[in-house]
């Protein structure tokens, strides 16, 4: 980098000065601005107490912009041809008379700075890119793109007055030294060193699908975070008013990345698992893969809606009611038949068509006894009277509730579990017998993680759109619990067959009353958290109290608020959808996500050859075409700015047989270090550094005996701690994630606590297990742990223990893999885990293992 004495570092740093007294003055106003507003008491009518909190809301929104733009607010600047500068930055800022000094990255002029090269230099002379620490500017470096006409053959640094070196510094040191830094355990922004093959696919267009494929470590995610960015800035309007969702695979993802849109201003978006997308639930629980792979398929949706039709009856015979106590009164199959046939043609989902259904029998009932009491002759009112007095009858009701009950999804999929019959009518020539054993499976219940949240379907509520039920039915709320009442640990995989479920029984009870409470609980809780930040910000905390303030946010809806909106309303519909590692959702989710999104505006990040899941789709096409037709877009990225090459020719053996013909990313840097294999156990109880030949894939440990094992296993994790802390030593202040199959990762964290508690920090005690809270929950990944049961938290730690499933989309700086032929003979796919494995390190690779190493990993032997 630049010497202290290099003239541009001069420059640069009188024009950042200038840039950051503007900052400090607009930061300066706004702060008083909204100071004013919050303390004004105004004259009091709706009107100005509505337009104060919009002034307000507005303020507090910029306010909380300039601040995050305080970090690096500018890193670059671009020279035209005709000799003026434009300086990039985090946001956009203008002097005093308006004039633009800084431009946002986001604004088009920028498309520019990320995207000249020296065959296409967009009418630029020169990148220049600025290092800062602080407000300080520390380094400078240009890439020359062209000369400029009027230079007189000068080049663009030979304006500055420094001539320009052979070992100059250019654009391509300043990534590649970013790549080298040693990871935090959070991703950050990128917005200073985006590749132009990045920038494009940001700043594509909105309105259909796009799909951001490529190899691990390609940026995808990276591109995903700075596409919503970008997208709320250039439809602001739109996305303010609907929001962004963001699906993650799991909690310890969502916290890796949840730190990427406030450096960039950004908080507009819902960060979700896939097991927090049914309102009231809070899944972390899984199944075994067979039984997920059941409950994620296509076929289940016709499963539900035969389940659904299975709760609308007809008698086998005349059905005779007898109605105070003196009045028999009958329905026969045909009228009920009748009754069902209309109830369905109304198109209303199960618990809306159960109004049109008891009107018809009701209306047949009061027939009978008008005709019993009077021969025909009431009028209007007293013919209500008697269908009133039917609808009061517990008798009437409980026949009339038997053909047509309300449903609610809870109870629906907890009967279709636990219920052989109505199992074995609604799966009749839908799924095999197999597969059906494997969905009763799926009732003895989850494994691994948290508990989800129990689901209580007792509270029926008002199906609405018919006056006389709709009275009639408010009548009976609160219904105290009933038999029945459904009380489980719902799975991840049970989060899609809860929301279809809703989508075809209607306004289900826990999906209103339970869901609404959260919300306003939600909301409250973001109007409160939001309104102790601006007093923080104003240095108000001692004059106002937070109440007020989020009172006063109550009128005008806040861009946040329709955020927190999103996470509880099953019938939100987002402006826009991101998901990553879109290669692990399955048809049923997918169906819940696009319910989410119905404009289908996506965003859509994956690399199939890292799908886990058993019989995963092989293209895009298979995966999209049934939900969206050819409304998408599929983008390639190629670059791997994560794994190093030396690892990547490792990986790479093992894609070339998951997915023959499957090109892999090219590594942009080398560090010079090849990747490890260690055989524990060795000889003298050494851990020993090995050479191997390959050779056969060793015995899976469930294949050996309980003593062979037992012994495996210890030298297993005595290597592998005694690797870990050689590894903490010798990258410094780096992150370290040791990943292996989940049977092996208690005994792992035990040991390495055992040893050395200060690398596994908090997150790593075991007595400290139970509900935490943190950036992650904010983030709202509210379940601390994840599917293996591992604390969002391990990323604040110096070593990770991981299973694959919870090291998808993270890096690290090392990378212990312990015991490869593990995941080979794990239930998802083998192959799959091990290549996302194999990719998560920046710098080092170690393998740990007890027998012979797979033959897929034979590199590792040559190394
Ligand atoms: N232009 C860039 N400048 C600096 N860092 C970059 C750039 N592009 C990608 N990176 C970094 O490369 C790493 C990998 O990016 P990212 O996690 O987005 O990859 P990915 O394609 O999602 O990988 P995976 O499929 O393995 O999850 C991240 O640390 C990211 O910040």
């Amino acid at each position: 980098m630049s010497s202290t004495r290099d003239p541009r570092l001069a420059r640069e740093q009188a024009y950042l000065d200038l840039l950051y007294s503007r900052l400090d003055e607009v930061s300066d106003l706004t702060r008083s601005q909204l100071r004013q507003v919050l303390l004004d008491v105004g004259t009091g009518t709706p009107q100005s107490v509505v337009e104060r909190d919009v002034f307000a809301a507005t303020h507090a929104e910029r306010l909380a912009r300039l601040e995050a733009a305080e970090g690096r607010l500018c890193f670059g600047a671009m020279d035209r041809f005709d000799g003026a500068r434009t300086y990039i930055g985090r946001i956009g800022l203008s002097d005093v008379e308006q004039e633009p000094i800084l431009v946002d990255w986001r604004a088009p002029v920028a498309t520019a700075f990320y995207q000249a090269t020296l065959a296409d230099p967009r009418g630029l002379t020169r990148r220049r890119h600025l290092r800062t620490k602080g407000r300080e500017v520390t380094g400078v470096a240009d890439d020359l793109l062209a000369v400029g006409p009027g230079e007189g053959g000068r080049t663009a640094q030979d304006a500055d007055g420094s001539a320009p070196a052979a070992d100059t510094p250019t654009g391509d040191t300043m990534l590649l030294d970013a790549l080298s830094a040693p990871r935090t355990g959070r991703m950050g922004d990128i917005i200073a060193t985006l590749q132009a093959e990045q920038d494009r696919i940001i700043r594509a267009d909105a309105r259909s699908v796009l799909v951001v494929d490529g190899g691990p470590g390609t940026g995808k995610t990276a591109v995903a975070l700075h596409r919503a960015a970008y997208l709320l800035y250039t439809e602001r309007a739109r996305l303010e008013r609907s929001g962004v969702l963001i699906v993650g695979p799991s909690p310890v993802f969502l916290r890796y990345i949840d730190q990427v849109l406030p450096s960039l201003g950004e908080t507009g978006v819902v960060f979700a698992t896939p097991g927090r997308l049914y309102p009231g639930v809070a899944a972390t629980a899984t199944d075994p893969v067979a039984v997920a792979t059941i409950k994620g398929d296509e076929r289940m949706a016709a499963v539900l809606a035969a389940a659904v039709r299975d709760h609308q009856r007809l008698p086998r015979r005349t059905i005779e009611i007898l109605h105070d106590d003196d009045r028999v009164l009958r329905l026969d199959r045909d009228t009920v038949a009748r009754a069902r046939t209309r109830a369905r043609r109304s198109r209303r989902p199960h618990n809306g068509a159960r109004l049109v259904f008891l009107r018809e029998l009701l209306d047949e009932l009061t027939s009978q006894v008008v005709k019993q009491i009077s021969g025909g002759l009431l009028d209007d009112d007293e013919r209500a009277d008697v269908r009133d007095g039917l609808w009061a009858d517990p008798v009437v009701r409980r026949e009339l509730d038997a053909l047509w009950p309300r449903v609610t999804p809870a109870q629906l999929l907890d009967r279709l579990y636990t219920d052989p019959n109505l199992l074995a009518r609604a799966v009749a020539r839908t799924l095999t017998p197999a597969e059906q054993a494997l969905l009763r499976r799926g009732e003895a219940g989850a494994s691994g993680g948290a508990a989800g949240s129990g689901d209580r379907g007792a509270a029926p509520a008002g199906t609405g759109g018919d006056d006389l039920f709709s009275a009639l039915e408010a009548a009976e709320r609160p219904a105290p619990p009933r038999r029945g009442q459904v009380n489980r640990v719902w799975t991840v995989a049970d989060v899609p067959l809860l929301d279809e479920a809703a989508e075809l029984l209607g306004d289900p009870d826990e999906g209103s009353r339970a869901a609404a409470e959260a919300r306003a609980a939600r909301e409250r809780a973001a109007e409160m958290r939001y309104a102790e930040d601006v007093l923080e910000m104003l240095g108000l905390a001692g004059q106002l109290d937070a109440e007020t303030v989020a009172d006063r946010w109550r009128g005008p809806r806040r861009r946040a608020s329709a955020a927190e909106h999103g996470a509880t309303d099953r019938e939100w519909a987002f402006g826009h959808l991101i998901v990553d590692e879109a290669q692990e959702v399955s048809p049923m989710l997918w169906r819940l996500l696009w319910r989410r999104c119905p404009a289908r505006s996506a965003t859509l990040v994956g690399d199939l050859a890292q799908a886990a899941r058993p019989g995963a789709p092989t293209s895009w096409a298979q995966i999209l075409t049934p939900h969206v037709g050819d409304r998408f877009r599929v983008e390639r990225l190629t670059v791997n700015y994560r794994t190093p090459r030396e690892i990547m020719d490792v990986a790479a053996d093992v894609l070339a047989v998951a997915v023959p013909g499957a090109t892999p990313p090219e590594s942009v840097r080398s560090v010079g270090e090849k990747p490890l294999a260690i055989r524990a156990g060795a000889p003298g109880g050494q851990a020993d550094q090995q050479r191997l030949d390959g050779g056969p894939a060793d015995r899976a440990w469930a294949d050996r005996s309980p003593a062979d094992r037992d012994r495996a296993e210890a030298a297993l994790v005595d290597a592998v701690v005694a690797e870990t802390i050689r590894t903490a030593g010798m990258i410094g202040e780096g992150r370290i994630a040791v990943i292996t199959a989940p049977p092996a990762l208690p005994a792992v964290r035990a040991a390495l606590w055992r040893v050395a508690p200060e690398l596994l920090g908090a997150a790593g005690n075991p007595d400290a297990d139970g509900a935490r809270t943190g950036a992650g929950a904010r983030a709202g990944a509210a379940a601390a742990r994840s599917v293996d049961g591992t604390n969002a938290d391990v990323l604040d730690a110096r070593v990770a223990v991981l299973s694959v499933a919870d090291s998808k989309g993270l890096e690290f700086d090392a990378v212990l893999l312990v015991e490869p032929a593990e995941l080979l003979a794990g239930p998802t796919r083998g192959l799959a885990d091990l290549y996302v494995a194999l990719t998560r390190a920046t710098r080092s690779l170690t393998v740990v293992h007890t027998g012979e190493l797979p033959p897929v990993l034979g590199q590792l032997a040559a190394a």
